[in-house]
């Protein structure tokens, strides 16, 4: 049986039955299973991902009681298969459909023949399916076209003109570039530079941040470069928080929702390892991420701690210059890197997010000194969680003032979906 196949198997099965993360899911199985093409295993799972919905619309048209009647095994298979056929260029039809029987025999023995069916019959056919109609349902056209959950496209159509929506859809399945932050404390940009080009891999300077390098190649976190701290992967729409904070050497920075830590050692890297950041999150067991990512970098200026940021620590009470809500959201701008957010199914606590925003907002505000910045950003596009929190927090402190408010959107800057709010508090205490 082909390796890579059955790893990226494995892969979409931890993803669809145990709600795994894909990142998590793909680097778990590449470890145990080491495939010898990595390439082809990320290209296939993150392709099936990225159009399950899409690829599901096709096989319910093939399949004699539609794609509800499959299991599992034979419905990640089938899809696995379709995505070869339609977009994998570099792999022949008849390869993608005896691989898939392969699989099949292997993990859902009775329905080889089913996949075999199929599979030959969409190569038949191909040429002759069409999406449903547009003009019958949009929700349902835009939902199938690039495989999104039906109450994200209505949700986004309720907020923005069409042709925004639909930009703003494809652009979460394309694949976002490795951009990485050079850490300051441990190496010079053209050394870094130098290192990563003689290594055989390209590098282009980042578009929005100085500290910021578009790299290609493979195998960038098995580096050396990586293990001794000399940059971290991050995407420049997150590096733009700790830039948009300006933390100044010397200052307290309150980091409230802070695990695993990306934004926080950004901030202390800006700070030259000097003051004190006090990162918290709510739940312990993370804490350990950030203080692993500190000590890989060099970084000796973070104290972490769990607490719960809905609740208000008097004994912080404007104590901080800065203070960073980076808040628990619904993840709407990072589906290029984690697209099973795209199937999330509409929940109560997509509902209570907003609330609980605020309410994080608000406790943390306290903390604030005079005249100190308070920064409230997410990794999502949806104006509940990004601009009415912001307003509804403003109404109720006058104190507080916005000073800049950025949308960063894959289609326009190239980044993932992000939003930023920087709030400075008045030198006088209202
Ligand atoms: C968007 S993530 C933060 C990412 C982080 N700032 C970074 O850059 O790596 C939101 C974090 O908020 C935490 N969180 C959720 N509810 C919280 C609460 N009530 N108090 C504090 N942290 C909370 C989650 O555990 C999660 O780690």
């Amino acid at each position: 049986m082909d390796i890579n196949r059955k790893t990226a198997y494995l892969v979409l099965v931890d993803v669809e039955s145990k709600k795994a993360y894909s990142n998590l899911a793909l680097n778990h199985q590449m470890v145990i299973n080491k495939p010898n093409a990595p390439g082809f295993v990320r290209e296939l799972v993150y392709g099936v991902l990225e159009n399950k919905l899409t690829l599901d619309y096709y096989i319910d048209l093939l399949v004699k009681d539609g794609v509800k009647s499959l299991k599992t095994p034979e419905l990640i298979i089938l899809r696995m298969g379709v995505y070869q056929i339609a977009h994998m260029g570099s792999v022949p039809e008849y390869a993608a459909v005896n691989e898939s029987v392969v699989l099949a025999k292997r993990y859902c023995h009775s329905k080889a023949s089913l996949v075999n069916g199929v599979l030959r019959e969409y190569i038949n056919k191909k040429i002759q399916l069409r999406l449903p109609a547009r003009g019958e349902d949009e929700v349902r056209y835009l939902s199938i076209k690039y495989s999104y959950a039906p109450w994200i496209v209505e949700m986004w159509l309720d907020h923005y003109d069409i042709d925004f929506v639909e930009k703003l859809l494809a652009a979460g399945n394309e694949t976002p570039p490795m951009t990485i932050r050079l850490n300051w404390l441990r190496v010079m940009k053209p050394d870094l530079i130098k290192n990563l080009q003689e290594r055989g891999f390209t590098v282009e300077q980042g578009s929005l941040c100085q500290n910021a390098l578009h790299v290609k190649g493979n195998n960038l976190l098995d580096s050396d470069m990586y293990k001794l701290g000399l940059f971290t992967p991050q995407d420049e729409s997150s590096m733009l928080v700790a830039e948009k904070l300006n933390p100044k050497q010397g200052d307290l920075v309150l980091d409230v929702c802070a695990a695993p830590g990306g934004k926080t050692t950004a901030i202390a890297e800006r700070m030259n390892n000097t003051g004190r950041i006090i990162a918290s999150d709510v739940y312990k067991r993370k804490l350990e991420l950030i203080e692993k990512e500190a000590e890989r970098l060099g970084i000796r200026n973070i104290e972490t701690r769990s607490w719960d940021a809905t609740r208000v620590d008097s004994s912080l009470l404007q104590k901080a210059d800065r203070v960073l809500v980076d808040a628990p959201c619904s993840g709407l701008g990072v589906v290029r890197r984690k697209p099973e957010i795209k199937y999330k199914e509409y929940s109560m606590e997509m509902e209570r997010l907003p609330k609980k925003q605020l309410a994080i907002l608000s406790a943390s505000s306290s903390y604030v000194k005079p005249g100190g910045t308070l920064l409230y950003s997410t990794c999502t596009v949806n104006p509940e969680e990004n601009e009415e929190v912001v307003e509804a927090f403003l109404r109720k402190n006058p104190s507080f003032e916005k000073k800049e408010k950025l949308l960063l959107l894959p289609q326009v800057d190239g980044t993932d979906g992000f939003f930023i709010c920087v709030m400075k508090r008045s030198e006088s205490l209202i």
